[in-house]
């Protein structure tokens, strides 16, 4: 094709995506990108570079026909009318914008600016941010914000359309000689790509722009505080607006609307995603990270994921979960090694191939030259499939360090303008999504029949209904993740796992989400309610003990899932010992267990690999460490179950990176060691003798690691009995497994009425206790009134048990911090329900609190020290 071909067809399509975002009302989206790129042949009228617009405005202000670049031959542009209101105030703006580009934002002129490839790829992120924001609510952007983002996303891919590569072309000199010449032609990476990205952008305003009149809304902050109590739900983060649905969920039809608008934005994210994965691929590698990396890829991995890479016959899926990710964060840094990793791997192979290098033996137990090459091959090729997985099974994490350097040292315009405009349009895709998200879990919750929440819930079938969310891996995502999200919110109901819910990358979800299912499933998430039965045992259960079967032989829990669901629906797939060989498959009803076992035991089984299942129907257990646990009481999920009025429980107050960042914070200061468990003061310090502050001793303001968290809580709205929370105490407590805290009230002299605790790194319950009149036994010594005289004479209390994750942040208000009994039961396991979940290496909280300046006027003297 002709450069002018290409020209007309990039010109084309780039005056359909102007109709598009502008005139395009028929409100139809369409789903496919794949009917885009045909547009060669329309004769419209094209859409001009702003210099081409900027160039007619000044003809026309200035009756000037001898200035512009389109009277240059070298200006490929086509003069337009600007597709969006151009006012003379633009021309300010457009002049800034391009001064501080020119000076590669460093105003003074001087030799810090950086190049315009970075400033620009700046400039489109920035633009980005200040339209978009953080994206809380769908709803139509504003006009405002609309027409400028088009504007200077415009002016900023203006340099696009004078880009050229040159080729070699043929041409007839007039004595007969045919001579080769160089000859401009539109660059093909950029021709290919932006009107591709052109459209997807103008596909994602146009699904904000039809959010309108919709089913849902928002409910602000206060006003959610007001409908708190109403709310049989408790907003997980009150500082932004909570996506609402009506008390039956959304209707047929608006359920519709949203899944396929969901589809369409999974479809713009896949393509922009792979338009920037492909543009960072083209972007070379700079040199300096050569200087930055070590000279191994063995050392750029570290141990443990050489170690993965290494194992014998695990597949990258199985190299994932043996990586035990706590957190997007550590799945980042694992990449991040992978890729140095690959770097340098890929650096030694092409070194070898041209001889530059000699071949090294650096792995002494290769004696063989070929071999250290076959060597690296195979890592390099485990380690590009576990990036791979890894981005896909996380797929909006930030750039990796490579990437991020790249960007930073690239000086392709091009290339950066490309990788700009796709990662922000992935970004504000992926936001968008998780806005649909939230919507499809509210509406979930709400109408358990909806196909959405059948989808998620266990023994879900697929059919025409929910095919659309089956056949979207990102809802299913989605969906797994809100599975936990519902354990966390769900009124009652804890979803303990579906076929897919405990597979394999159900687990890494659950870990992002809390650390008590923190490894693999075979290790973690051991059902030990089951057992395998023993000889002469063979009871019909609805409960089948699987051998040979795991992912430690090669088999996903997603296999697992997908073969027995054949025979009914499964309630749960665990794994029934730590071998990763042997796994329970539950079904609800015995049948379906029984007719798995007629077809699957004893045989070989085409979908698992062949491999032979041997099935046993299983016991339940019921052990001695399962009836201690289990005597205790049920524990909820919500705080708003507990009926213990002022006690709150958010969830995911803090992010996992936060929660890294505060427990590195703690970790580099000193611990006081106390008999069990090792403690730090911020603010003043609580004496365990007496169980009260010392108020004379100030150790001066609370650290600035905890002042957003402080800020946050600060921010908690309409709380009756305080209008502003100044908290000046802080308490870290850390918890090793089997370790808790006995029985207690915080002292009411000692503080006022707002105690937050931040529970990080792993999960525990925490069991309340009131103790009914003449039942409870103060202590006499006054500010002692804390300990409980016989925590386990259960005659006369209440209990009532939540389950605290990592990265929640409990408030125990009024009659929860006056009158209530807090208790940590000192165990290694908990049960929630029916799950067994392990105490992590450690539970950290951050307690804080006010110390109290005057006495406590509470309403329950009896449990009061100040007023005894
Ligand atoms: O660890 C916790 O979450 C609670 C700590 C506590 O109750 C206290 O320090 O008084
Ligand atoms: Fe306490």
């Amino acid at each position: 094709m002709t450069y002018d071909g290409l020209e007309s067809c990039i010109l084309n399509n780039q005056s359909y995506d102007n109709e598009s975002r502008t005139s395009r009302g028929d409100g139809c989206l369409t789903d496919s990108l794949d009917d885009d790129d045909s547009s060669c042949s329309s004769s419209k009228d094209a859409f001009g570079s702003f210099s081409s617009k900027w160039s007619t405005m000044k003809r026309v202000e200035h009756g000037s026909e001898d200035w512009g670049p389109s009277e240059s031959p070298n200006h490929y542009h086509v003069k337009q009318k600007p597709a969006y209101a151009f006012r003379f105030l633009d021309v300010e703006t457009m002049k800034e914008r391009f001064s501080k580009l020119l000076l590669g934002e460093d105003i003074t002129g001087g030799r810090l600016g950086v190049t315009t490839a970075l400033a620009l790829s700046n400039a489109i992120t920035n633009l980005a941010a200040s339209v978009f924001g953080e994206l809380w609510k769908l709803e139509p952007l504003l006009e405002e914000r609309k027409s400028r983002w088009q504007r200077e996303m415009d002016w900023l891919l203006s340099p696009t359309n004078f880009m050229v590569e040159l080729v070699p072309a043929r041409q007839n000199a007039s004595n007969g000689q045919t001579l080769e010449i160089m000859t401009p032609k539109a660059r093909a990476d950029i021709h290919m790509n932006l009107p591709a990205l052109q459209k997807l952008d103008s596909m994602l305003i146009e699904t904000l722009d039809s959010m309108v009149n919709t089913e849902f809304w928002y409910a602000e902050v206060g006003s959610r505080a007001e409908g708190r109590n109403k709310s049989t739900r408790e907003s997980k983060r009150w500082w932004l607006p909570l996506a609402q649905v009506p008390a039956s969920g959304l209707s047929d039809s608006g359920r519709k609307k949203m899944l396929s608008q969901c589809r369409v934005v999974y479809q713009v994210f896949k393509a922009a995603k792979s338009i920037n994965e492909n543009v960072l691929l083209e972007m070379p590698v700079p040199t300096i990270i050569k200087d930055v990396l070590p000279k191994s890829g063995k050392t750029s991995l570290g141990e443990e994921l050489y170690k993965v890479l290494t194992a014998e016959s695990s597949s990258s899926g199985e190299m994932i979960n043996f990586l035990n990710l706590k957190s997007e964060h550590s799945a980042l840094e694992a990449i991040n090694k992978l890729e140095a990793a690959v770097f340098t791997w890929k650096e030694r192979i092409s070194e070898q191939a041209s001889g530059k290098s000699p071949v090294r033996t650096s792995w002494s137990f290769i004696k063989d030259p070929i071999s250290e090459l076959d060597k690296i091959e195979f890592l390099l090729e485990r380690a590009e499939a576990l990036i791979q997985q890894l981005k896909n099974r996380y797929p909006n994490l930030p750039q990796t360090f490579l990437d991020a350097t790249k960007i930073q040292y690239g000086k392709d315009v091009g290339h950066s303008i490309l990788e700009a405009y796709s990662r922000v349009l992935a970004n504000l895709a992926f936001s968008i999504l998780s806005r649909i998200g939230d919507i499809l879990q509210e509406d979930a919750l709400s109408n358990p029949n909806s196909p959405v929440a059948k989808c998620c819930t266990p023994g879900s079938k697929m059919n025409d209904d929910n095919m659309d969310q089956i056949q979207m891996p990102w809802l299913r995502l989605r969906s797994r993740h809100s599975l936990i999200d519902q354990m966390n919110k769900a009124d009652g109901k804890y979803f303990t796992s579906d076929a897919s819910s405990c597979s394999t990358s159900e687990t890494s979800n659950s870990e992002a989400k809390s650390s008590s299912v923190n490894s693999t499933p075979s290790v973690n998430r051991v059902c030990s309610r089951f057992r395998r039965p023993k000889a002469g045992e063979d009871e019909r259960s609805p409960n089948l003990f699987v051998a040979n079967c795991g992912p430690a032989v090669g088999v996903s829990y997603e296999a697992i899932g997908s073969v027995f669901s054949a025979f009914g629906d499964v309630k749960g797939i665990y794994a029934a010992d730590d071998s990763g060989a042997r796994v329970i498959v539950s079904y609800f009803d015995e049948g379906s267990a029984q007719a798995a076992f007629n077809s699957l035991h004893s045989r070989p089984c085409p979908d698992l690999a062949n491999r032979f299942l041997h099935i046993r129907y299983s016991v339940l257990e019921d052990s001695p460490a399962t009836r201690h646990i289990t005597s205790s009481v049920p524990v909820s999920l919500v705080a708003s179950e507990l009926n213990i009025p002022g006690l709150f429980l958010f969830h995911d107050f803090v992010s996992a990176k936060e929660e890294e960042e505060l427990l590195a914070a703690v970790d580099s200061r000193p611990w006081n060691n106390l008999s069990k468990r090792r403690v730090q003061h911020y603010g003043y310090e609580f004496c365990y003798d007496i169980r009260n502050v010392n108020t004379k001793q100030c150790l001066g303001e609370l650290p600035s690691f905890v002042s957003s968290i402080v800020e946050r809580v600060s921010s908690f709205p309409n709380l009756d009995d305080s209008t502003s929370v100044a908290l000046d105490q802080l308490t870290v407590n850390e918890y090793p497994p089997g370790v808790g805290l006995s029985p207690h009230i915080d002292t009411h002299s000692a503080f006022e009425g707002l105690i937050f605790s931040l529970s990080l790194a792993g999960p525990c319950i925490m069991e309340f206790r009131r103790y009914l009149e003449g039942s409870w036994l103060p202590n006499s010594t006054p500010g002692m009134n804390m300990a409980v005289e016989n925590p386990d004479d259960y005659s006369s209390v209440l209990r009532r048990a939540i389950y605290l994750p990592p990265r929640s942040m409990l408030l125990l208000s009024g009659e929860a911090r006056y009158a209530w009994n807090h208790y940590i039961p000192h165990h290694k396991i908990d049960m929630v329900n029916d799950t067994v979940i392990r105490r992590a290496s450690r539970r950290v909280s951050f307690t804080f609190r006010k110390v109290r300046e005057g006495p406590c006027r509470c309403k329950f003297p009896q449990y009061c020290d100040s007023q005894k």
